[in-house]
């Protein structure tokens, strides 16, 4: 059989705490896999942003990265979800979705990616144990109910508190600012809780699936409790996550980005 020779041409779309750091340690060297394009709105900045990397790659906007990239990762703002993956999808290629409260309402991707071969891909980002919830939903799991921590500068700014003129600025303990499903979530907080709509479709689906949402002036870092029943395991988990430049994304995210992008090309693939 042939050896796998061509490296893996990798498009990098939005350069912000998540895309930079991406490119960064794509620049210093991943076995089989290149960074080739990036996807920016104003080309001087990426230029300086970027002016240290060994190789410069392609400097482009969203709709040149499909002819450029094998794999594209999508880690700009939600809205921009369907522009950046549709070409990409409709290339039979493999898109990488960060943004993935904003698949809920762009499913129709789905069917783009079954027609033309190409993939959706969701990763863990900045939960954990995806791959036991996708090991239990092989199963039959009862119940996933999830509690998200975050320092206030976390949450600034979310459509949900704007909207119901929550005010969380000041407070000195713990205020629960929502309850509800990962399908509410994902329009309220579309910038603070990809997590739980991830979380939710490697399990129960974004309206089963149950969340809490603490503004928590007593953390310093965004932290997600998990718990699972199921009839193959009961599971409780927990991360916390040292915020990047960016106190909505924590640092783990473009490192569970980086393990994806490794895998596709690894010989050896631990974990489901
Ligand atoms: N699934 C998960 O576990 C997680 C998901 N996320 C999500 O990942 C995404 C990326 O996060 P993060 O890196 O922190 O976000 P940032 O806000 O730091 O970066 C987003 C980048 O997108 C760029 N952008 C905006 N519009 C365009 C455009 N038209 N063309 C090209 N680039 C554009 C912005 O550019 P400019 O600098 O010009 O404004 C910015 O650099 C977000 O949607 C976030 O919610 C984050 C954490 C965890
Ligand atoms: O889900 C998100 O968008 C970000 C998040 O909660 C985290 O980084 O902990």
């Amino acid at each position: 059989m042939q050896a796998q020779t061509r490296p893996l041409r990798i498009g990098i779309a939005g350069l912000g705490a998540v895309g930079k750091k991406l490119a960064e340690t794509l620049d210093a060297g991943m076995d089989g896999l290149v960074l080739s394009a990036v996807a920016v709105r104003d080309t001087a900045k990426a230029q300086a942003t970027l002016g240290h990397l060994k190789q410069m790659p392609v400097l482009t906007d969203i709709a040149g990265l499909a002819e450029l990239c094998d794999v594209v990762v999508e880690c700009a703002p939600g809205a921009l979800l369907p522009a950046i993956a549709r070409p990409v999808l409709e290339q039979g290629k493999t898109v990488v979705v960060l943004s993935s409260g904003a698949l809920l309402t762009n499913m129709d991707l789905i069917e783009v990616a079954k027609a033309h071969g190409g993939t959706i891909s969701v990763p863990t980002g900045a939960l954990l144990g995806l791959d036991a919830v996708c090991a239990a939903a092989e199963g039959e799991i009862q119940s996933v109910r999830m509690v998200t921590r975050k320092p206030v500068k976390g949450l600034l700014g979310a459509k949900y508190l704007v909207d119901n003129n929550i005010q969380i600025e000041g407070i000195t303990e713990p205020v629960q600012i929502f309850k509800g499903s990962p399908r509410e979530a994902a329009v309220g907080f579309a910038a603070n809780l990809n997590v739980a709509v991830a979380l939710s479709l490697a399990g129960i689906g974004p309206d089963r699936t149950t969340l809490e949402v603490w503004a928590d002036p007593t953390v310093d870092k965004n932290t997600h409790n998990i718990e699972v029943v199921s009839d193959a395991a009961l599971f409780s988990m927990q991360i916390q996550n040292i915020p990047t430049e960016n106190p909505k994304t924590g640092r783990i995210t473009a490192q569970s980005v980086i393990a994806t992008l490794r895998k596709m090309r690894a010989p050896l693939r631990v974990g489901t």
